[in-house]
């Protein structure tokens, strides 16, 4: 069973290895998908969604929102911005018997990047 919760955060960031308007200071209003893998406890519930969004407010939501990227995460694209996530919620996952399946960062309504913890991409 997948679990999906959403998320938004504000923040700026510049693109240092880019050449166009987004290598200037600029800002998103990103969404966050974060998707958990498990099975049904004695709740019939993959994970408390209450519980989800404690973890993911404390490790990601209140670090990135109203921030400079640039200052958290090295040269801030959606995949590099969905790596750092997935670091940042694997392991605080684990320990709540499910397993983080897959991390969406949207930057705009039609453009964002899905991390899956692959080896190096
Ligand atoms: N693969 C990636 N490409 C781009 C990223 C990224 O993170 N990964 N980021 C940007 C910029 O941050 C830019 O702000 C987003 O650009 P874009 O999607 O073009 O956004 P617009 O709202 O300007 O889209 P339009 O389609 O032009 O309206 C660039 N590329
Ligand atoms: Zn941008």
């Amino acid at each position: 069973m997948l679990l999906k919760k959403i998320f938004k955060f504000d923040a700026a960031h510049n693109l240092t290895k880019y050449h166009g308007k987004c290598e200037k200071l600029h800002g998103h209003t990103y969404k966050l998908v974060v998707t958990v893998k498990g099975k049904l406890d004695e709740q019939d519930m993959v994970i408390d969604f209450a519980l989800l969004k404690d973890i993911v407010q404390k490790e990601v939501i209140d670090i990135l929102d109203h921030a400079y990227l640039n200052d958290i995460i090295e040269n801030p694209t959606a995949e590099n911005i969905a790596k750092w996530i997935w670091q940042r919620l694997y392991d605080k996952i684990k320990a709540k018997n499910c397993t983080l399946y897959e991390v969406e960062v949207w930057e705009t309504e039609d453009s964002g990047a899905v991390y899956r913890g692959e080896d190096d991409d």
